[in-house]
């Protein structure tokens, strides 16, 4: 029964069932037993260590000596990389080997375990380079924790996990498989999972995820939607932020989209959708939402929000539908009257009839003389205004003094963020979210957007 795993009226939708198999009566048993053993296990150690067992911290607590992965993990990692990489086939036997000893846990998992596979892969890489830097790893996985409570995920399953990887690396590996390789991956994964349990349970007194009703929807472009939504309960966020969105229409499928207004007295939520491929949730929330429609939203997430320094000029640059972040900065910029403080927007599109929102930038434009925008197309030999992002924001001028937002496609994301390191603007004066995509070795990594 598929409310066995996620207990809302959600789960209990008509169609829902059918997304999940193996979560029948036998799997239903096996899981409560599962959930009933690790919680007596939880219990027992707060027992056992009373100091621990007051308000959940909201970061990892201290781990035991020799259980903090660091550079020498690293280097075993690294060592034994040839054995285990490309992680395609390592995740896909790691996955196997969960289902296979757990059939009830299909059913956490879209349909498609494409977009999983891809971010979990993205997830190894970020680990493997930061893992000497473990402030950073519990940081980013406390977040990550914070965030899979929607998902019905419960420290129990994190037990599988690690147990499925140790399987999956002694399939991967092969004959190669030695103990340290093992051992190695098993503490980086155990710390990471640490700091993903304490991350949830530093949020329990959040909602797990809020219910939406679309409000809005208008296809502004052949395969481009605004859709405006209402949160039954209230959303807390902040201008620059973005939240993972659900359908009905395509359960366990959730898919980061920035919010693009700043917060409204209404509450009512703007989220800007290209369709990127067909069956996916763009499509679903391009052409299958409609207003009524529900929807389910996670929390809030991204650092790319306003700082506090009213006195620095900021540099907005924008490619496609990341117009949406770009539109929520400078919604709150205007609403905090900014006394001396300029804003450049540089709005980029591969062709004129891309600008897709251009009612709202004149909106935003009228009246403040303190922003600027300059809209950037691509591929019109001779014009000024023409050119990639990067080369039309470094032509501009000298950004060094300001403190930069880039969002859109991750390729932009990356070259506009390089060509204003390059020309001096500080690594903290640039923000943007984390980029996805194909991570390599060296230079470090992003976090994964999720
Ligand atoms: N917070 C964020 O960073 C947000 C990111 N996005 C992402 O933005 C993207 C928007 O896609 P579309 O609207 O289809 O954009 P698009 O493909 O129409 O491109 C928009 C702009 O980015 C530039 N661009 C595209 N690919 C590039 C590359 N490889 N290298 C350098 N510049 C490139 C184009 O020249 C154009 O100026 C999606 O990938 C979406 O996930 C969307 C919303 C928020």
């Amino acid at each position: 029964m598929t409310t066995a795993v996620r207990g809302d009226a959600w789960e209990a939708r008509p169609g829902a069932e059918g997304h999940r198999p193996g979560a029948g009566g036998e799997a239903y048993g096996e899981y409560h037993a599962l959930l009933a053993r690790q919680d007596a296990m939880r219990l027992r150690q707060r027992l056992l260590s009373p100091g621990r067992a007051a308000a959940p911290a909201a970061t990892a607590p201290a781990p035991a000596a020799g259980t903090v992965p660091g550079p020498r993990d690293q280097e075993t990692i690294r060592r034994y990389l040839p054995l285990v990489t490309p992680f395609g086939e390592l995740i896909e036997h790691l996955y196997r080997a969960m289902f296979e000893q757990h059939p009830y846990l299909r059913g956490l998992f879209p349909d498609s375990m494409e977009f999983q596979r891809a971010h979990l892969e993205r997830a190894f890489w970020f680990l493997i380079e930061n893992l000497d830097r473990p402030d950073e790893i519990a940081a980013f996985c406390g977040r990550l924790g914070r965030d899979h409570r929607k998902l019905g995920v419960r420290p129990a399953h994190f037990a599988v996990f690690e147990a499925a990887l140790a399987e999956g690396l002694r399939r991967g590996a092969g004959p190669g498989w030695v103990p340290e390789l093992e051992e190695a991956w098993l503490r980086m994964i155990r710390f990471a999972v640490d700091a993903m349990v304490a991350g949830a349970e530093g949020a329990v007194g959040e909602p797990v995820s809020w219910n939406a009703t679309v409000t809005g929807h208008e296809l502004r472009r052949p395969g481009l939607a605004v859709l405006r939504v209402r949160t039954a309960e209230p959303f807390p966020y902040e201008a620059g932020q973005y939240a993972s969105v659900e359908s009905p229409a395509l359960p366990h499928a959730w898919r980061p989209y920035s919010i693009a207004c700043a917060p409204r007295p209404d509450g009512e939520l703007e989220f800007h959708v290209r369709r990127t491929a067909p069956g996916g949730l763009s499509d679903v929330l391009v052409n299958r939402t409609r207003p009524g429609d529900a929807l389910r939203l996670g929390p809030a997430r991204g650092t790319a929000v306003l700082d506090g320094d009213p006195a620095r000029d900021v540099l907005l640059v924008a490619g496609g539908t990341g117009w949406a972040t770009a539109k929520a900065l400078v919604e709150e910029l205007a609403a905090r009257r900014p006394a001396g403080r300029t804003a450049h927007l540089f709005l980029c599109a591969r062709t004129l009839d891309d600008l897709y929102d251009t009612a709202a930038v004149a909106e935003l434009e009228r009246g403040r003389p303190w922003l600027r925008v300059v809209p950037v197309v691509d591929g019109r030999p001779g014009d000024p205004a023409a050119g990639s992002p990067a080369e039309a924001v470094a032509r501009h001028g000298d950004w060094s003094g300001h403190v930069a937002y880039v969002s859109g496609p991750p390729a932009m994301v990356a070259s506009v963020v390089e060509r204003l390191a390059a020309a001096g603007t500080p690594a903290e004066r640039l923000r943007h979210d984390p980029v996805g995509g194909p991570v390599p070795l060296a230079p470090r990594p992003v976090p994964v957007l999720v």
